[in-house]
């Protein structure tokens, strides 16, 4: 015991030598303890309460040990702009977990050139489909490939009954993120799907309980056979992936032209090609591999899920509580809409519009963003940030500061009108859920479109309630969090709207 304690003291007094050196070029915030930092005070279920009193205590730009690693948490949107427009803050956070378990494939981890080629590959394939400034044609045939997996969802729905939404929520969503990303849908049925849904789900939860392995690398030894487990996940998936794409291989005809449906991966397969064609042995060639597909495709598919399903569930337990907000939506359908709500209808629909900003500043989807991470030193307003260091972009506390909002613990869509007419939204540059700069999401204006359809035909045909044994439903808590946050499961009613021209 005395001779443990004896090697520690080295260790600590290095630890504090340390700190009193990096207090000089770093930001201010809490000392922490040696080895855990300030681990302790972090509740697993709210990280995010926590770094927001860091961030009240210390400023805009502050810093906090979570184990052996340094974090700045960042909470103006002036200095986010200016600084993740640069290269060197637009790297991945260096966390094994789950940035470096995916070796750099796919986007989300991706860095460096291999970023760039595949950013630029998936920003342009966004706007073939119409999305991001893309031709209305295009966005229209998208819309109607979106509508039908909303007209199923609608089809099945039943009245009166205590439901929970989760699971055909899943399934839509997820058939919307297959269509445009594999060209397919699954039946719910479908084993192939299932299991894939059921690998993705084991990984969130794996990934979570591994999590603190990031901060305190020693124990990564106790949390290997979850990470062992997560990687397996990944593996079958790619099986089913790989089945997918050999099927896209085979739809192009003799003169090498593809016939298959319009999809990320027919689009992928396409420019693999024509790379390949011009150089195989180029950086770009490398770059387009099989295995980059299969990382890309579960990237667009992961990343689009959670967050514009857990957008909805929110949307639905908001409306559940406020009724009259409820109303005033159905009231615009009813005086401006017809039988189907399409994006057409989104210029008159500003409440609704209102109303889904709203609920995305109150629980928006990525709390604390997604990290990035600086690939050189940097200074940053007059602070020094080593490399490999990771930048959180604290969007909870940016939806919460009275600078940006006015009474902001208050939920009210108005926030986001000019007008009492529901016609005209405000601009709030201060309104960042999909982050700024380089990285910033590239499936912004995909997941607000699934958003607006899903929950404007459901209110278009039904009335949605609590079912009794949900009225006392706390709003304020967060179960398993692990990067998204989602509502605790819930019941709802509905009860039909009757049907106009
Ligand atoms: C409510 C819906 C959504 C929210 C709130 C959201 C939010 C975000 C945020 C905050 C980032 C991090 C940006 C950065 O690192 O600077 C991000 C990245 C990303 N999002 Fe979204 N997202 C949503 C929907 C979607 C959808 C529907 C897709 C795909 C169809 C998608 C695909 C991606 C991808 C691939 C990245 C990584 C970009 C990169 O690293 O270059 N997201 N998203």
């Amino acid at each position: 015991m005395f001779l443990g304690g004896l090697t520690l003291v080295p260790f600590v007094l290095n630890w504090s030598f340390q700190r009193q050196s990096e207090g000089k070029t770093l930001p201010p915030g809490p000392r922490g303890l040696p080895i855990v930092g300030s681990l302790l005070h972090i509740d697993p279920e709210k990280p995010f309460e926590y770094f927001e009193t860091v961030a009240q205590d210390y400023g805009p730009i502050s810093k906090v040990y979570m184990g052996s690693k340094l974090f700045i948490i960042i909470t103006d949107v002036d200095i986010l702009r200016k600084y993740f427009g640069k290269p060197a803050f637009c790297g991945r956070a260096p966390l094994d977990l789950p940035f470096k378990i995916m070796e750099g494939y796919g986007l989300i981890a991706a860095e460096g050139e291999h970023w760039a080629y595949q950013r630029q590959f998936t920003a342009k394939f966004m706007k073939d489909v119409g999305m991001r400034g893309g031709t209305t044609h295009a966005k229209m045939e998208m819309e109607e490939r979106l509508m039908s997996s909303v007209r199923y969802f609608i089809a099945k729905l039943q009245e009166d009954e205590a439901v929970s939404l989760d699971e055909p929520l899943q399934q839509t969503i997820g058939n919307m993120l297959n269509d445009i990303i594999f060209g397919l849908r699954y039946g719910p049925s479908d084993s192939r799907w299932q299991r894939i849904q059921s690998l993705r789900e084991n990984g969130v939860k794996r990934l979570k309980m591994s999590q603190a392995a990031n901060l305190i690398p020693f124990l990564s030894h106790f949390v290997q056979g979850h990470l062992d487990e997560f990687s397996q996940g990944i593996k079958e998936t790619h099986v089913e992936y790989q089945r997918v794409i050999d099927m896209r291989k085979s739809e192009f005809d003799d003169r090498g032209e593809y016939q298959g449906p319009k999809c990320l991966v027919g689009d992928y397969l396409k420019v693999q090609k024509e790379i390949r064609f011009k150089n195989p042995f180029s950086e770009e060639a490398r770059s387009f591999s099989d295995k980059q597909l299969c990382y890309l495709a579960g990237d667009i598919f992961g990343a689009g899920i959670d967050t514009t399903v857990n957008t909805i569930q929110w949307s639905i337990l908001y409306l559940c509580r406020r009724g009259r907000i409820q109303e005033e939506i159905y009231e615009d359908i009813k005086n401006r809409c017809g039988s189907e709500i399409t994006l057409q209808d989104r210029p008159n629909l500003g409440y609704l519009v209102a109303f889904i900003n709203e609920v995305m500043r109150m629980k928006p989807a990525v709390p604390m963003g997604v990290p990035h991470g600086t690939t050189e030193e940097v200074p940053l307003e007059g602070y020094t940030i080593p490399k490999g260091t990771t930048i959180i972009p604290l969007i909870w506390a940016i939806n919460g500061e009275e600078r940006y909002w006015r009474s902001p613990t208050v939920f009210s869509p108005n926030r986001f009108l000019n007008n009492p007419d529901h016609m005209e939204l405000r601009p709030q540059d201060h309104f960042i859920p999909f982050q700024v700069g380089k990285r910033r999401c590239v499936g912004e204006e995909f997941g607000m479109d699934m958003i607006f359809l899903f929950l404007g035909n459901l209110l278009r045909n039904y009335e949605v309630m609590f079912s009794p044994q949900d009225l006392y439903y706390d709003i304020n808590c967060y179960p398993d969090f692990a990067f998204t946050l989602h509502p605790m499961p819930y019941l709802v009613q509905l009860v039909k709207r009757p049907a106009f021209d």
